[in-house]
């Protein structure tokens, strides 16, 4: 029988208790991966504190950043071509990080130089407005290279271009074989649950299979699935299209942006050698341990926190959390280098 550490961490079965639903199976199975590695650990001491910190700061009135919908960057119209429109952005919402020392991809819009997630974005917007269907499922899937690389024009080019081209073409293929076009068909298929229209998208779009294996057992991260469904809620402020049920159920979005954050809280503590491969900007390999270990901490850490948060009171869910967590990570140069794997599944 172990004995149960303040935070109630460890079950007597030993390991970590899981929450009493875990429907995308993202929980369990990156749970063998955090007890296991030996290249990732999560300090729960730092895990205290900074819940403790945030409970101070919410006092203050700094509220967990609910992030409003940011129109500046986004297309939003309202009708089902943002819902297609939204698809299409989570199918291109990863890896925009440059190679060691080589500038990063940038664009300009509207007067102002934007890097990653933001120039993806803005660059999408920007098609829209100078009269690309980017929400036609029949454009998409025809879309030329030469398009795509108008609609990134910038400095630098956006890395991983042909598998962008790729998945907008995937996206534009499977909404007329399987949605008529349109995805909210599919958000009614899925009766407007957020668990049901994650798993849609893990089983049509394969470019949205984010699952990794672990000594033979299969790891489950879904990371750009589970932000296309967490984007539609936020685009559509939780009504109508955006009106998904239990996303209190989805896990944080294992991204590069979270685990850099929780390392700089020492929330997150790596093995020497694998902190000095991602200090000097070292390539970390899609699939490897030391990826896998990475991103499934960061899970881990973030339903710790949440729990921790829990017992303070504060009932707020992983996406809560993933939004303040990644809000600081685009606040600040100051931090160390994120781990740099080349993906196409964030
Ligand atoms: N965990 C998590 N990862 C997120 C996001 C977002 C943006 N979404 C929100 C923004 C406005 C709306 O409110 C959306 O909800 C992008 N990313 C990831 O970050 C990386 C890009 O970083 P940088 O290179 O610095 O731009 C890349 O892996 C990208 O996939 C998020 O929210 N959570």
């Amino acid at each position: 029988m172990t004995e149960l550490t303040p935070g109630g961490w460890n079950n007597k079965e030993g390991g970590y208790a899981l929450p009493a639903t875990d429907p995308l199976g993202i929980l369990s199975s990156t749970r063998t991966v955090v007890e296991q590695t030996e290249y990732v650990w999560i300090n729960h001491d730092q895990i205290e504190q900074l819940s403790k910190r945030w409970q101070q700061e919410d006092a203050q009135g700094a509220q967990l950043a609910t992030l409003l919908w940011d129109e500046r960057y986004h297309f939003s119209d309202g009708t089902a071509r943002t819902v297609n429109w939204l698809l299409l952005l989570d199918a291109l919402n990863f890896c925009f990080w440059a190679e060691k020392d080589q500038p990063r991809w940038t664009i300009t819009y509207r007067d102002q130089t934007l890097n990653g997630y933001w120039a993806e974005a803005a660059a999408l917007k920007r098609g829209v407005e100078e009269g690309l269907p980017l929400w036609d499922a029949e454009y998409l899937a025809t879309l030329s290279e030469e398009t795509l690389a108008h609609i990134f024009r910038g400095t630098a080019t956006i890395p991983l271009f042909e598998q962008r081209v790729q998945n907008a073409r995937e996206v534009g293929r499977v909404l007329l074989e399987r949605y008529d076009g349109q995805f909210t068909n599919a958000i009614e298929q899925a009766e407007h649950s957020a668990i049901k229209l994650v798993l849609l998208l893990e089983r049509d779009f394969p470019s949205f299979r984010d699952v990794a294996s672990y000594h033979g057992h299969q790891v489950r991260f879904l990371k750009r699935a589970q932000i296309t469904v967490a984007d539609i809620s936020g685009s559509f402020h939780g009504q109508g299209w955006g009106n998904l049920a239990e996303q209190d159920q989805l896990t944080i979005f294992a991204d590069y942006k979270l685990p850099q954050v929780l390392r700089d809280y020492n929330v997150l503590e790596y093995q020497a050698q694998l902190a000095r491969k991602i200090d000097n900007q070292e390539l970390i390999l899609p699939g490897s341990e030391e990826e896998v270990a990475i991103r499934a901490c960061t899970i881990w850490a973030c339903e710790f926190l949440r729990q921790a948060l829990q017992r303070q009171g504060q009932l707020v869910t992983a996406a809560d959390i993933d939004m303040r967590l990644w809000l600081l990570g685009q606040r600040s140069e100051a931090l160390l280098p994120y781990h740099r794997t080349r993906t196409i599944y964030y």
